[in-house]
């Protein structure tokens, strides 16, 4: 089994789980994971409907994507232990958990998943979670909450959480500011995974790539989208280029040689390496391998 805390998941797409076409067709656009939303998409008198069919539809149809599903809130509203009940038998790869904000509510889930795994004889593990902080009670909580086991990634819903805060969404983000840097260092010193939000304007592909590249380089591992156009553009940005890989590869050899040498620091196209930059070049030697890239050419 692969870890799941490292899997590659540039872009998580959401699809509408009471829709058999969207169901049907969210495989063939490339996105990493597709997660099948019974929440805030699905409309209260449609909830039934919409985790009956994605059951099935796990149950039937075999996905290249990993599948991920979000479920409704098993506390704050009626339907999430019902959706428990449902889709766990199905065996999807992740539960999304949405709008979390504490550690009860993580461990909750859990011991469900940990009911049917035993259940059904499944390795443990078998079903992880990825949780959504949404609230600014969920962002008090995210430390402790990122260090649950099974919670192997935590995402940012926006839209929510501005609403939360009593603020509006704007181009430059700086609502999100705070959010998104707490958020992504609970993360990283859980070492699990993190996750941007969804960019709800599909038609506006400029003020989206300019988000994801902005997303990128504070360090997320990916993002939400709610579009198959969006997908392209996220695992572009995510995905290393020849420049980058060829440098990457050239560093850790030239390191590889230093240190035969007894020698810490070394210069590779007049820059200085040292171990952190080492650290940063097996990154993206990872990543291009995950992307799928044949690193033969690049010996
Ligand atoms: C936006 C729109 C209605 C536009 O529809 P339209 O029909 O106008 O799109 P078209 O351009 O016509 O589609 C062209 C072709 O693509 C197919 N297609 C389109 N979208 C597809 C898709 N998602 N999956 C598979 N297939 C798809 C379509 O079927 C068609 O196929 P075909 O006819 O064969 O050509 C549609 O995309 C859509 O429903 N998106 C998902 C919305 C959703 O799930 N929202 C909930 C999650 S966010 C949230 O809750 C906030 C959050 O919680 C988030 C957080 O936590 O981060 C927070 O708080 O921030
Ligand atoms: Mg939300």
């Amino acid at each position: 089994m692969s870890d799941p805390t490292t899997k590659l998941r540039r872009t998580m797409m959401f699809v509408p789980a009471n829709s058999p076409k969207m169901i049907n067709n969210a495989d063939i656009y490339g996105a990493d994971s597709i997660m099948f939303d019974v929440e805030d998409a699905i409309a209260v008198t449609e909830k039934d409907t919409a985790r009956l069919l994605i059951s099935h539809a796990l149950k039937a149809m075999k996905f290249k994507s990993e599948t991920v599903v979000r479920i409704n809130h098993p506390t704050q509203t009626p339907f999430g232990m019902d959706d428990l009940a449902c889709i766990l038998p199905a065996k999807p790869d992740l539960i999304r958990l949405p709008k979390v904000e504490s550690v009860e509510e993580v461990q909750l889930v859990a011991a469900e998943i940990e009911k049917v795994e035993q259940r059904f004889g499944w390795a443990e593990g078998t079903i992880n979670i990825i949780g959504a902080i949404e609230s600014i009670k969920g962002l008090y909580n995210v430390r402790e909450i990122c260090k649950q086991p099974r919670f192997i990634a935590v995402a940012l819903g926006a839209e929510d959480f501005i609403a939360n805060i009593k603020t509006q969404r704007t181009k430059t983000g700086v609502e999100l500011y705070h959010a998104r840097a707490e958020i992504l260092m609970a993360a990283r010193n859980a070492e699990i995974q993190c996750f941007d939000t969804v960019f709800s304007d599909v038609e506006d592909i400029e003020g989206f790539r300019a988000e994801v590249n902005f997303i990128h380089d504070m360090g997320f591992d990916g993002k939400s989208v709610v579009h198959p156009k969006q997908i392209k553009i996220v695992n572009e940005i995510y995905t290393p280029t020849e420049k980058q890989i060829k440098h990457a590869v050239k560093v850790l050899k030239s390191f590889e040689d230093a240190l035969k040498n007894n020698k810490g620091v070394i210069s590779v196209d007049g820059k200085m390496i040292d171990g952190p930059i080492v650290v940063r070049a097996e990154r993206v030697v990872a990543q291009a391998k995950a992307a799928g890239i044949d690193m033969q050419q690049f010996q």
